[in-house]
């Protein structure tokens, strides 16, 4: 099949190669030129473990990027992959959708041919068929359900695992507006629809829509009560990890999503548990406990570095942030809980010295004035206290002889030799 995908970040990009490694022909439809010459240069714009050699054996074959919307009128099928950021009230901003779609509208005009526009992008109930879809009516001159016909086709993947999350997914999500629209996504996604570890969910646009921030407000919760009753744990003197690996034995919790610490970042969970609460608010309803789930994750980042005040005066001491990045795997730093502790550290009169393998150089320009350093023995030499961020693996080979005082608050569980610590602390054990 013919598949364009407007927007080509980190969901755009991996849907591509994965598209081309399932036999598809497609087109990465993308503002941001340099993106454009790294794909067709048979590179990966960005860092995912296994999307490299998929750009590199697909480009120039069956797999483009472009700038030029025109060129959409040669595909059949086209994905919007279009950000949706929050506003500063935290509500959904749908500027880029807009933009974007209008494009798409303006050139559908000019094709004849049947096509299907697919909403990938996680927006609020409503928003494919009472704002999508009239833009491209209007921009078009099209109708839809004539020849023009949308859907909603959630997505799931988890960054650092995004390849294998699209290629073996346990669900596929199809809000089809029409029959046709349904089978022509069935086909699109055959060789993943065969698994049978995947499920297909067909339903109706706005559940789809639904079904995307439900699934992330249940995650996101998830953690929160875990951090909860990880805070109750330490305030007992209980191990979290303990109590809650015995939980998670009960299959109708799951040991998945079980991890207390720091609690959860990252480019989506954020921005979507506070546009499911505005929407929800613009509804009418309060959704206290979506409220919560915030405010104890807001507090974690506060807790580790009240935690590391009780064994290290502040005032002139150098702290060492090990991890920068949302979570391992990735050198994505967007609302990384490392941030918010740099940010509580430094109130406190604290020198920070950061390092992360991965995403010192998307943290340097927001905090040019901490020090980076290239390694983690190279951040701990001379600290006075060090704090753990993300659970980047190579974290559970820490040596700390280079310390100036031997403390560590660790706010991730890394498996590390805590006899070869003055003080371990750990954020919820
Ligand atoms: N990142 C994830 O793990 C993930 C997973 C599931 C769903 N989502 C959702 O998918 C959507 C995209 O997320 P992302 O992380 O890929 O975003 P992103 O910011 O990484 O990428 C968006 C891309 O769109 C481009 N773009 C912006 N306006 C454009 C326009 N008018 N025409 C063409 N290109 C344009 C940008 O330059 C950028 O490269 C969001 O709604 C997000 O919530 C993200
Ligand atoms: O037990 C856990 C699990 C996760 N986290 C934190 O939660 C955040 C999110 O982690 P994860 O869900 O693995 O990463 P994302 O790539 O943000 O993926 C989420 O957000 C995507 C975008 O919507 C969805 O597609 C995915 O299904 C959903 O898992 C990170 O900060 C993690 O450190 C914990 O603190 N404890």
């Amino acid at each position: 099949m013919d598949v364009s995908i407007i927007g080509s970040g980190y969901v755009g990009t991996t849907i591509a190669a994965c598209l081309a490694d399932l036999g598809h022909d497609v087109l990465n439809v993308e503002i941001d030129e340099d993106i454009v010459a790294t794909i067709n240069a048979g590179e990966a714009p960005i860092h995912e473990s296994g999307l490299e050699e998929r750009i590199a054996e697909h480009a120039g074959t069956n797999l483009r990027a472009t700038t030029d919307y025109d060129e959409i009128r040669e595909t059949d099928v086209t994905f919007l992959c279009l950000p949706t950021p929050q506003t500063d009230d935290g509500s959904l901003d749908l500027a880029p959708m807009r933009a974007g779609t209008e494009s798409l509208g303006r050139t559908l005009a000019e094709k004849d041919g049947d096509h299907l526009v697919v909403v990938k992008s996680t927006v609020l109930p409503g928003t494919t068929e009472e704002v999508v879809g009239p833009i491209l009516e209007e921009e078009s001159g099209r109708r839809i359900g004539d020849g023009l016909e949308i859907s909603m086709n959630p997505e799931f993947l988890r960054m650092s695992t995004a390849v294998e999350d699209f290629l073996e997914p346990d669900k596929v999500v199809l809000g089809a507006s029409s029959e046709g629209a349904a089978a022509t996504l069935r086909e699109l996604y055959a060789p993943i629809l065969e698994r049978e570890e995947t499920d297909l969910v067909e339903t109706d646009v706005r559940e789809a829509e639904l079904i995307k921030y439900a699934n992330n407000a249940f995650l996101a919760s998830k953690v929160s009560l875990v951090n909860e009753l990880g805070n109750v744990a330490k305030e007992y003197g209980a191990d979290a990890y303990e109590v809650l690996d015995a939980v998670g034995l009960d299959d109708r919790i799951s040991d998945r999503f079980m991890r207390s610490g720091l609690g959860w970042g990252g480019s989506c969970f954020p921005k979507d548990v506070n546009a499911l609460r505005a929407g929800a608010r613009e509804q009418g309803y309060d959704p206290d406990l979506l409220d919560a789930v915030v405010s104890v994750n807001d507090e974690q980042p506060r807790r580790l570095v009240a935690l590391l005040a009780e064994h290290v005066p502040f005032e002139g001491a150098r702290v060492a942030v090990l991890g920068l990045s949302f979570k391992p795997g990735t050198d994505d730093v967007r609302k990384s809980r490392a941030l918010d502790v740099i940010e509580h550290l430094r109130e406190r009169g604290a020198e920070v010295v950061a390092y992360d393998p991965v995403a010192v150089e998307n943290v340097r320009p927001d905090y040019p004035e901490i020090e980076y350093a290239d390694s983690a023995d190279e951040a701990l030499a001379g600290a006075d206290g060090a704090v753990v961020a993300t659970d980047w693996p190579e974290f559970d080979d820490l040596a700390f002889d280079g310390m100036e005082r031997r403390v560590l608050v660790d706010g991730r569980r890394i498996d590390v030799d805590r006899d070869a610590l003055e003080v371990y602390e750990g954020l919820t054990w």
